[in-house]
């Protein structure tokens, strides 16, 4: 396994990798077209906020299965077009929290008062002048904040602490959340009217480009100052260069620019824009976020790539562990039902109905219908390499839905899994649970009771309850030399209607499934399903 890190990365970071026996090559600084010619020989990459992991890159990554984002902001890296391709997503939440969040503090008293303009009137230029920096105080003032996410919470907590009044617009954020941090939320007009400070720190979204724009400082109060330590582009420049120069806005503090790579050409750097304070985009460069956010994600890469789940998965967010941890003991049973459903049944459908009964009704089986999912699209189609991050968006383009219901009231079981699927013919199903002493059965396949084990290979017949089926069947595996495991049947009556579920330890030929296709009694042609 290899992984290439295009970013620079902590050396902490890089030692994970070693500790694990995994290739780690840092190549920093690549063009898209080489990146395109290196990546079909990683299993994974890992960068921070230069690379652009375009669809192109993730296109050619023939063999990438995880891409790590040593930070939060994932807008550099093109989400569908890694989900589309397989390859899960994994950022740091949490590991540049406070990093950025002190950035923004320090940005914000730098602005407030004017400390880069002093510090080159007296270090650079040699000149001693105080009138010009006579700056303002953040006691008493109104702190306007946009995005109470993780960074913003921290920021408005330290800000409540300097005797600043904080309010919050963040649609996603409970009332009771910012009240109890003594912030009060309101609406996105309300704050950039109210506001004294201005900070963002919001994800960069279609939704959010673009969202600060001149009309939106035409409807802030004059004089108010400015600071971006989220994402370049959710400002747009221009129109705050020209806030800044007509004095409508009287600071800005910006860490982070549209086009990072050319800066430099940027409106708000084309002219001298004294009330202006900016950095290359360092909010996350301290010593300990780098170790924090490296090793997060090298640990997230090194445990995906020897099979297990990531901690904070970007593009799948039924795999979070939190969700994930209730309905573990299930995962297996319901990946192999899904396999059952999409082996048995072979006409098109275009709706999954799964029911979780009893004990796992009670907790949020959202990973175990991704998990199910997954095992029907991959046995309908083996080479589509379907996995956890596509098989939803697989079966939106299929036109295939899946609704899922629970409830805690049982019959006969502790717990139980139903999935039905409605198609031409008919409708299947198959039920499926977990014993606690015996592992995983099949309980019931379309409406007949049985307990078969789901395992191996399994030999599925549908046939009318008659004498000698059984015994022609036997003759044919035997002749074929297929030996069988275990046998259940399930009737609805005596002579009824009735189902065969035949474990069998070897392959089958097709020869000699077309013989027992046309065993007397067969009601449909002989199913294999391999779990
Ligand atoms: N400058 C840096 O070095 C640096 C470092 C870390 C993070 N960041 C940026 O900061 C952003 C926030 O990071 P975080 O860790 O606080 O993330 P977070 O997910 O904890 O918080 C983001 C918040 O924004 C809110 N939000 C989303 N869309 C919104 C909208 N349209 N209007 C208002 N609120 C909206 C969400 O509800 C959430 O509460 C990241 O997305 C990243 O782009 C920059
Ligand atoms: O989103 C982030 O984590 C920050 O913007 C940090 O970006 P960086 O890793 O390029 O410093």
């Amino acid at each position: 396994m290899k992984v290439l890190a295009s970013d620079k990365l902590s050396k902490d970071g890089i030692a994970v990798f070693e500790k694990a026996g995994l290739q780690i090559d840092l190549k920093t600084g690549l063009p898209e077209d080489e990146l395109v010619k290196i990546i079909p020989e990683y299993d994974a990459l890992i960068v921070r906020s230069e690379t652009k992991v375009t669809p192109k890159i993730i296109k050619a990554g023939k063999k990438l299965k995880i891409i790590g984002r040593a930070g939060v902001g994932v807008d550099n890296i093109d989400l569908p077009s890694a989900t589309e391709q397989g390859i899960i997503v994994v950022n740091s939440p949490e590991g540049n929290t406070i990093a950025a969040a002190e950035h923004t503090l320090a940005m914000m008293l730098s602005m407030a008062r004017k400390i880069p303009q002093a510090y080159d009137t007296l270090v650079k230029n040699h000149k001693w002048d105080r009138s010009p920096f006579q700056g303002v105080e953040l006691y008493g003032k109104t702190l306007g904040v946009v995005g109470l996410g993780k960074i913003g919470s921290h920021v408005a907590k330290c800000c409540l602490a300097l005797g600043m009044k904080v309010i919050a617009y963040d649609p996603f954020v409970t009332k009771e959340y910012a009240e109890s941090r003594g912030i009060e939320i309101k609406k996105l007009d309300e704050v950039l009217q109210e506001a004294d400070f201005l900070t963002l720190h919001i994800p960069k979204t279609n939704e959010t480009k673009g969202l600060i724009n001149r009309e939106k400082f035409a409807a802030m109060k004059k004089g108010v100052r400015i600071v971006n330590c989220a994402r370049g582009g959710i400002i747009v420049e221009a129109d705050l260069a020209e806030a800044l120069a007509s004095g409508q806005v009287a600071g800005a503090a910006i860490d982070v620019f549209e086009d990072e790579k050319k800066a430099v050409e940027s409106p708000l750097l084309a002219q001298e824009l004294p009330t202006l304070v900016a950095v290359p985009h360092l909010g996350a460069s301290t010593a300990e976020a780098q170790i924090n956010v490296a090793v997060d994600v090298a640990q997230q890469i090194v445990t995906v790539l020897q099979g297990g789940s990531a901690s904070a998965p970007v593009n799948i967010p039924t795999m979070k562990p939190a969700l994930l941890e209730p309905v573990k003991p299930y995962l297996n049973l319901a990946e192999k039902m899904g396999r059952f459903i999409g082996q048995v049944v072979k006409d098109t459908f275009s709706e999954v109905e799964i029911n979780y009964k009893g004990e796992i009704a009670a907790v949020d089986p959202s990973p175990l219908s991704t998990i199910i999912l997954k095992g029907i699209l991959e046995s309908i189609n083996p080479e589509g390499n379907v996995n956890f991050v596509n098989a939803p968006l697989i079966a939106k383009e299929k036109n295939i839905t899946v609704k899922s219901a629970r409830t805690e009231k049982v019959r006969d079981y502790a717990n139980e899994i139903e999935i039905i699927v409605n198609t031409k013919k008919g409708k299947a199903s198959i039920c499926g649970s977990l014993f606690a002493s015996v592992g995983e059965r099949i309980i019931n396949v379309d409406g007949f009771t049985l307990s078969a084990i789901p395992e191996g290979i399994l030999l599925v017949l549908s046939h009318q309850d008659k004498p000698g089926v059984v015994g022609q069947l036997g003759g044919i595996l035997g002749e074929a030399k297929v030996n069988i495991a275990g046998l259940q049947v399930g009737r609805e009556k005596i002579g009824g209607k009735a189902i065969m579920l035949i474990n069998i330890d070897n392959e089958i030929d097709t020869a000699a499934l077309d013989k027992i296709s046309k065993i007397d009694g067969l009601l449909d042609k002989a199913r294999i399903v391999k779990f």
